[in-house]
């Protein structure tokens, strides 16, 4: 049996002090803004490492503390034309609290005049409001009220601010996190001289991340584990791509030096467009895909780029509906699905459709449903590749072939609306709940979806496909 990866089985890797605290320890966040602090380091450019606050209650706290916060992270895929395979362990986490057992260690973390950065992943439902939250809750339940109290103590001990930057897949996302903040700080009546602070003192940015991670090679641990010649329970996989767009100061490059360091971070005033293209052009075809290739028997990313019928359809959403709504220049929009392509093919890793499927209704939402709107405004029809694919999104969430993976009130809405089969198109596309809007009052949709859930039904997915690709 092989040793745990800790200090003990690797006594001569390095520490750094501690610059900045990061919520969240998911796999995104360890493989991505952790994995670039320890490149910065690597070359002597930043010197510093991230406390890791644990946003929920239940995490991995524990593991990281057994292995003295290390793990490993595997790096594969085609970068610039170049085979990468790497694999390094990542010495840039100090250390992990869980604010549900270690409140007091937590709140020390405003006495440090070393930290600098606050960043976060704590996926699309953590930058959220709830009103019961007090700042007297040890912890309190919402990451934002969370910050709030850490700032506030911050702000009583005269310290400095922080730049803010949260990596959630949502728009406007330091703005959004600032709102909250300000909503806790008026709600909790923290005062105008603490308001003017947040203002003064603190830069909140938005940022959009883009690197697919999958996780935990589940399928090939053991296998990793003996070249290594160590057990690593937390191993993260990863594509080589990366891009992280900061919209803040200038400045900030100087004091997050990633491009120095050869990371393809961008600082802007205006991450609009970076966004619009992966949200939409990355982001929509997983989400589209996802229902169709599910319900057609296949598992991975991968399979469905080797699969004729699925990547033509992959292919064709992109350049026939997607492309052709989005309001970017036309050139760089088609190098990027180029290169989109080229990153879901990637061979070496497994990135598994039931994880992308986690929560379908709310990305076709934003990933697709705008798009396919706007295709209607411009065109008068409907898009056929986005109203199969929203088709087989509803079918999967019937419940009766697919496991969903989905809120409970989500689930709950389908399952009353499958209670009378003969109106369930009509009642889920009503929902406004589910879309922001009533979309039985889009054209033509109700009686495009039900046709297309026949085909489905009647043919089976890859048949109903190959009739449009
Ligand atoms: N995996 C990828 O390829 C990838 C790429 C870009 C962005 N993302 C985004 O990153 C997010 C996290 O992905 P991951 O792969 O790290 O998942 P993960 O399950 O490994 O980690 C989830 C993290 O979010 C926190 N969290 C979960 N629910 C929360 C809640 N309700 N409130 C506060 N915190 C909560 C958890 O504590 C954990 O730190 C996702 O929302 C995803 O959209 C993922
Ligand atoms: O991470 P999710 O579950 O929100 O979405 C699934 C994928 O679309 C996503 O993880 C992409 O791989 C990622 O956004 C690429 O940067």
């Amino acid at each position: 049996m092989t040793s745990l990866l800790s200090r003990i089985t690797h006594p001569d890797l390095p520490s750094f002090p501690e610059r900045m605290i990061q919520f969240g320890e998911g796999n995104f966040m360890r493989a991505f803004v952790d994995w670039q602090l320890q490149q910065m380091n690597n070359q002597g450019l930043f010197n510093g490492s991230a406390v890791l606050v644990q946003p929920i209650e239940q995490g991995l706290s524990g593991l990281l503390a057994e292995q003295d916060n290390l793990y490993t992270i595997f790096l594969n895929g085609i970068l610039n034309q170049q085979t990468v395979n790497d694999s390094e362990i990542i010495t840039s986490i100090s250390r992990v609290i869980n604010p549900y057992s270690q409140y007091e260690d937590y709140m020390a973390l405003a006495e440090d005049d070393g930290f600098e950065f606050i960043t976060s992943n704590t996926t699309e439902a953590g930058i959220a409001y709830h009103p019961e939250d007090r700042l007297t809750d040890a912890p309190q339940k919402s990451f934002p009220a969370k910050l709030t109290a850490l700032l506030y103590k911050r702000f009583q001990l005269g310290k400095k601010g922080f730049v803010i930057i949260p990596c959630e897949l949502i728009d406007r996302n330091g703005e959004k996190l600032q709102q909250i903040v300000i909503q806790y700080a008026e709600e909790w009546q923290l005062g105008q001289d603490f308001l003017h602070w947040l203002e003064a003192e603190n830069t909140f940015c938005c940022s959009l991340v883009d690197r697919i991670v999958p996780g935990y090679p589940r399928d090939k641990a053991k296998v990793l584990e003996a070249e290594l010649g160590y057990q690593d329970k937390i191993m993260v996989t990863a594509e080589p791509f990366l891009l992280w767009v900061i919209e803040g100061p200038a400045w900030i490059s100087e004091r997050l030096p990633f491009s120095k360091a050869g990371l393809n971070v961008v600082v802007t005033n205006d991450m609009t467009p970076y966004r619009e293209q992966k949200v939409h052009l990355l982001n929509g075809p997983h989400t589209a895909m996802v229902p169709l290739a599910l319900l057609a028997g296949l598992e991975t990313v991968e399979d469905v780029m080797n699969d004729g019928d699925f990547s033509s359809f992959v292919k064709q959403l992109m350049e026939d509906e997607l492309i052709p709504m989005l309001n970017l220049p036309k050139e760089s929009l088609l190098t990027y699905a180029e290169a989109v392509l080229e990153r879901f093919k990637n061979p070496f890793i497994r990135h598994e459709l039931s994880s992308i499927s986690l929560n379908s209704i709310s990305k076709f939402k934003t990933r697709l449903l705008p798009v396919l709107l706007r295709y209607q405004e411009v065109n008068g029809d409907l898009p056929k590749l986005m109203t199969l694919s929203f088709a087989a999104l509803l079918l999967s969430y019937r419940g009766d072939r697919l496991k969903r993976q989905d809120s409970t009130e989500v689930l709950t809405i389908f399952d009353q609306a499958w209670n009378n089969p003969t109106s369930f198109v009509h009642t889920i596309l009503q929902e406004e709940s589910l879309w922001g809007q009533d979309l039985t009052k889009v054209p033509d949709l109700s009686e495009v979806i039900e046709f297309n859930i026949e085909q489905l039904e009647q043919l089976g997915s890859r048949a109903a496909l190959q009739k449009l690709v």
